[in-house]
């Protein structure tokens, strides 16, 4: 599945730049157009991948290039007044190469979490292609305007998009990491699991896969809308090493391949989800499995499909195979759509709640409080003017 990316803010910008970098190191190509929108010049500037004139710096009017301050109605308000910039960029885009848009933001911020859904509105009016987002949900150590940032541009960003991935970063962020090292190797891990979904469909040489994963399937299993999970795992090949005539390597036993892709399927679903879901309350699937061909067999997918089906409840699993001649791993990417059972975002909500109530319990007392500390309370001194 061909995409056209939009990374929006500090967060969008640099995951549409991790995109891009697995792109290069794993030979695929299945980004046509990669776009960041930001309101802090400086964010722009650090960027490595995306081309310098698809940076697109909105809202200088009124924040002068230093972002919205994790004011996400501000973010709103500049990505509505400067809507034709972001338009303009993406114009160019070659439709005929482009399945779906992808528009990427942090949420707890400012700048991408209140632009994002409005440029994601834009582009579903503008073209015909699905637009899907992906959002970054704050760590839960991050605090409650942060929280209150993502719950309301979440239920926003839901609203407007074909199919909102979720991606939690509270879920993935190791201890002991600094924040940047930690982004970096979340940025990487979101990159290859877009990665993988994307390119399985996208074989032009190499070995054509038994069932393909074409952006159709894709697609299909993202209608309905709602959220989605995505899982991912893998396991290690012990494989001979490659000589000057190739590898030197012996036919895999099938049993083994079989129970392999079977382990890989069940840790992708059960425990590395980019949001924690119940897998009940999947509404559709999707599963691709990767790897060197002799380590792909049939009845490997078709059985992991068919636990997929048992574990989910759902009938609607789609799956297929991708292979990678001189991987060194077997992986499986397990697309959960439309979940509902999400205990995080409910957490998320409440936090949010808590937060918007304390915020307005506070406007609320704040000018009495004021004039009390200004005027000095009953039978106050006089101003000078
Ligand atoms: N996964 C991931 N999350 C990030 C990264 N940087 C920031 N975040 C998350 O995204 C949220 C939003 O941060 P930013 O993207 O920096 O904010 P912004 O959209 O640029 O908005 P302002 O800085 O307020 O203008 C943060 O609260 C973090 O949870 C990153 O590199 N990767």
């Amino acid at each position: 599945m061909n995409i056209a990316i939009i990374g929006v803010g500090q967060a969008g910008g640099k995951v549409a730049d991790a995109v891009l970098e697995y792109e290069s190191n794993s030979r695929t190509d299945f980004v046509t157009q990669a776009v960041a929108i930001n309101s802090a010049k400086a964010d722009l500037l650090g960027l490595r991948r995306v081309p310098v004139e698809k940076r697109i710096l909105i809202g200088q009017s009124r924040v002068k290039g230093h972002g919205c301050g994790a004011d996400n109605e501000l973010g709103v308000r500049i990505a509505e007044e400067d809507l034709d910039e972001v338009t303009a960029a993406v114009d160019d885009v070659p439709l005929h190469e482009v399945d779906a848009f992808l528009v990427v933001a942090g949420l707890g911020g400012g700048t991408g979490s209140g632009a994002a859904p409005v440029i994601a509105r834009e582009l579903g009016r503008l073209y015909t292609e699905p637009v899907y987002g992906l959002g970054l949900l704050p760590g839960s150590d991050e605090g409650g305007i942060y929280t209150l940032n993502a719950a309301r541009s979440f239920q926003t960003f839901v609203r407007e998009v074909d199919n909102l991935l979720v991606f939690d970063n509270d879920a993935w962020r190791k201890t002991g990491e600094s924040v940047q090292g930690g982004y970096a190797a979340i940025n990487e891990e979101i990159a290859r699991r877009l990665g993988v979904l994307c390119s399985a469909g996208e074989v032009d040489d190499g070995p054509v896969p038994e069932s393909v994963v074409d952006a159709s399937e894709i697609i299909n299993t993202l209608a309905g809308g709602g959220v989605t999970t995505v899982g991912y795992a893998n396991a290690h090949l012990d494989r001979p090493a490659r000589g000057i005539f190739g590898r030197r390597e012996a036919a895999p036993d099938e049993t083994e391949v079989v129970n392999r892709i079977s382990t890989t399927v069940r840790r992708a679903t059960l425990g590395n989800l980019t949001l924690p879901a119940n897998v009940k309350s999947t509404e559709r699937a999707l599963l691709i499995v990767s790897g060197p061909p002799q380590y792909l067999s049939r009845k490997g997918v078709e059985d992991a499909r068919r636990w997929l089906e048992d574990e989910t409840g759902t009938m609607e699993v789609r799956g297929g195979d991708y292979p990678i001649p001189d991987s060194e791993y077997v992986a499986a990417l397990v697309v959960l759509s439309g979940v509902t059972d999400v205990p995080r975002i409910k957490e998320l909500q409440e936090v949010g709640r808590e937060t918007q109530r304390n915020l307005e319990e506070r406007a609320a007392e704040r000018p009495e409080a004021l004039r009390n500390l200004v005027w000095g309370g009953e039978g106050g001194i006089d101003p000078l003017f």
